[in-house]
């Protein structure tokens, strides 16, 4: 079952004093089991900080995480995770790798080669699971991480821009390999993004994250048909959010 995730009153300041930087919160928020919530933020409000604390990698200064009203006190093991810059380690292959993720969970990785390869197959990577990461392009290592984050099957996935260094075709391709996962599995996605476009793309819901210290002030439900594909991006129902998130990025001074 993909989980209720339930934020309240949560702030983080680092360090004390007059070198303190408040950089996320107060905020409340609820994401619903099975949604897919996009924190859409300018630089530095504070996005990674929050993933890092629902994930449980970092403590909050005050308030509380809860996971179908378990609160979060250590790293959850249940989660996939996909940053930015991938955690690839280079002296394994691709395959073992993705193996890394089940042998940190104290999972045996053997009945889980067929999901292995599943899983290489989905993202065009087949052919490839023998080879290191140094053997592969950015793009092609971002996707074996979409497979690190995938392959103990969570049901909760924290993704942090996790397509931000991805060259645009490569980009697109992944969106829709999330979008069918999330359509086909429905787990819960919590996806940090810069891009207007990619949130609207992808989510149920987007919150609108203020310059820092982050607060979210606006959610928006996105009520547009799935797949979210070509056909829906050209829509002008889709222009419309796109602009109506940008006239609120543009009161904010950011835009
Ligand atoms: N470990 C840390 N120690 C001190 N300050 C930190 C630390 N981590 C983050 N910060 C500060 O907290 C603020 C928020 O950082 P964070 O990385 O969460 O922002 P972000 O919204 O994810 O930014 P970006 O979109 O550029 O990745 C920044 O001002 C940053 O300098």
């Amino acid at each position: 079952m993909a989980a209720t995730i339930d934020i309240k009153s949560l702030s983080k300041t680092f360090g004390t004093g007059p070198q303190a930087v408040h950089a996320f919160g107060p905020v409340d928020l609820t994401i619903e089991a099975g949604s897919f919530v996009s924190l859409l933020g300018p630089s530095g409000c504070g996005k990674s900080t929050l993933m890092l604390m629902v994930a449980g990698l970092l403590e909050a200064s005050e308030g509380a995480i809860y996971f179908d009203g378990e609160r979060v006190g250590a790293p959850r093991t249940d989660i996939g995770i996909m940053f930015q810059d991938n955690t690839l380690v280079p002296w394994r292959s691709v395959e073992g790798n993705i193996a890394l993720q089940l042998e940190l969970r104290g999972l045996d990785p053997k009945p889980y080669a067929g999901r292995i390869r599943d899983l290489l197959r989905s993202v065009k990577l087949d052919g490839f699971a023998a080879r290191h990461p140094y053997e592969l392009s950015g793009g092609m290592q971002q996707r074996a991480a979409f497979c690190q984050a995938l392959v103990h099957e969570p049901e909760t996935l924290l993704f942090d821009e996790p397509l931000g260094k991805l060259d645009a075709m490569t980009r697109e391709s992944i969106r829709t390999d999330l979008q069918a996962l999330w359509m086909t599995r429905r787990p819960t996605v919590v996806f940090v993004t810069h891009s207007i476009e990619e949130a609207v793309q992808l989510s149920s819901v987007v919150c609108v994250v203020t310059p820092r210290p982050g607060r979210i002030e606006r959610t928006i439900e996105i009520d547009l048909p799935w797949p979210r594909d070509m056909e829906v991006k050209a829509s002008p129902a889709f222009t419309r959010y796109v602009h109506d998130i940008q006239g609120i990025f543009r009161d904010y001074g950011v835009l």
